[in-house]
């Protein structure tokens, strides 16, 4: 039976490698044991190098068990492709945890620098993607297999500055406008690279953050470094829509990647000429840690909060009817004659057909950095939106929202950063290899 999800839209959970790479094996039968598993199908034998034993049951689903003596819950062995047209991390479903990180190349790191760097980066996430133990590993994730790891990689626009690489530095690099409602800290914003790290365990999402860290070395050093969370995978009765930190339903409306248009909206298409040619097949990302002011949040009324957004805080259903699906009726009034869904309401302004046809994928993260002096939780969204085109996504909708959006007096844009994410690499290549090498 096909399940939504936030990002991918209806998943089938027959195919075992789905569009966005992912070997979707978590949704099908959970097997307790090996030993269940055997009973149901085979062992297949070992794969990667930390002893993993797959076993298939009748039912076709696969889960890898560490060592081969004991099965792990199908989040452990869910394991998402790194090679392919398209980086992971983008399409993948939402993770449980993850880890935003900016670096800046080292004084004296230029373009060789920065193409040994993407090489080793490159190995060692697929490596850890595969499950598999790289030698000399510090042995945080040992036990845990892929459990859905992703690493994404990104060039923000001071990259090509750095790397002598100007003249390929596409336009949709430029800087974002500054919004009204910014209080951006440079500090915690744009970087030479960025690198999106997601999995559906923490050590697991740490591990990798460590191993990258290691392996910028003497190359390049943090800049900001943003950890966050999702749901995990089996807290809710059925697969269901993300809820953020201000407990609304939040993802029902992104582009699904059976849309026709999807490919358009969200990449690079292949073709495409001049500063652009290397980034066929990749996306922008527009990233800002946008805090909540959440005891002000909190003091309204629900009806209140449902107006802000324009659909129901219980199930996600627009305001002017139906269910979480039902597309927003803009039209529609109340007895009273006032719009169902207000004009001022946040998924009206930032609804697509209000914006000239824009549209972006978010993909956030929860944050929560403690609780501040004065008695508030550092708390909110890590926005991360993709894109083809961030004039014909984040911007429009952004600089709309910017001008009266009823969500606005809760939140604060805090940092920003704005990263060119190159296609994916086939076997045998780094990310990025066609700007760095090209
Ligand atoms: C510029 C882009 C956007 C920012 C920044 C943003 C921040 C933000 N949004 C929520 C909560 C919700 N957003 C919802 C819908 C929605 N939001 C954006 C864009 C930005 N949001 C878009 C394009 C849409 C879809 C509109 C549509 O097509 O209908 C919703 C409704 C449910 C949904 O469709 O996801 C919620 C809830 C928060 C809390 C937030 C900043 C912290
Ligand atoms: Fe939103």
């Amino acid at each position: 039976m096909p399940v939504s999800n936030p990002v991918t839209g209806p998943v089938s959970d027959g195919s075992p490698a789905s569009d966005s790479g992912h070997l979707d094996i978590s949704r099908r039968r959970l097997l307790g044991t090996v030993g269940a598993a055997g009973a149901a199908g085979l062992v297949i034998g070992a794969a990667g190098g930390a002893g993993i034993a797959t076993a298939v049951s009748d039912d076709g689903s696969v889960t890898t068990g560490a060592g081969g003596s004991r099965a792990l819950t199908s989040v452990g062995s869910t394991e998402v492709v790194f090679h392919g047209r398209h980086q992971p991390g983008i399409t993948t479903p939402l993770q449980a945890r993850g880890h935003l990180v900016a670096f800046d190349l080292a004084a004296g790191a230029g373009r060789k620098e920065a193409a040994a760097l993407l090489r080793r980066w490159s190995a060692t996430a697929r490596t850890l993607m595969a499950g598999e133990v790289p030698s000399g590993d510090t042995g945080i994730a040992l036990d845990a297999g892929p459990s859905s790891l992703t690493v994404t990689f990104g060039f923000g626009r001071t990259f090509f500055d750095r790397t002598g690489l100007a003249a390929r530095r596409p336009a949709q690099l430029d800087p974002l406008p500054a919004f009204s409602s910014d209080a951006v800290d440079p500090k915690r914003s744009e970087g030479d690279l960025w690198v999106q790290i997601g999995a559906d365990d923490a050590l697991v999402a740490f591990h990798a953050l460590r191993a990258l860290q290691k392996d910028a070395g003497d190359a390049a050093r943090v800049r900001w470094q943003m950890n966050g969370f999702n749901r995990s995978a089996g807290a809710t009765a059925r697969p269901m829509t993300a809820r953020n930190l201000m407990g609304q339903v939040d993802g029902t409306n992104n582009p699904k990647t059976t849309d026709p248009d999807f490919d358009r909206r969200i990449f690079v298409p292949t073709g495409a000429t001049g500063a652009q040619d290397w980034m066929a097949g990749g996306s922008y990302a527009v990233v800002r840690r946008i805090r909540m002011l959440l005891d002000d949040w909190e003091g309204l009324p629900r009806e209140r909060q449902e107006r802000v957004i324009g659909r129901r805080k219980a199930d996600g259903a627009p305001l002017s009817g139906g269910s979480e699906t039902t597309p927003l009726d803009l039209d529609k009034r109340g007895p009273d004659g006032k719009l169902a869904i207000p004009d001022n309401a946040h998924a009206r302004i930032s609804a697509p057909e209000q914006n000239g046809g824009a549209a972006m994928l978010r993909r956030p993260f929860s944050f929560h950095d403690g609780i501040g002096a004065d008695g508030t939780p550092d708390a909110g969204l890590l926005f991360v939106c993709w894109q083809a085109d961030p004039l014909r996504g984040f911007v429009p909708v952004q600089r709309k929202l910017d001008r009266g959006d009823a969500l606005s007096p809760f939140i604060r844009h805090e940092s920003s950063g704005l990263f060119a994410v190159p296609g994916g690499a086939a076997e045998g290549e780094y990310v990025g290899q066609r700007l760095l090498e090209g």
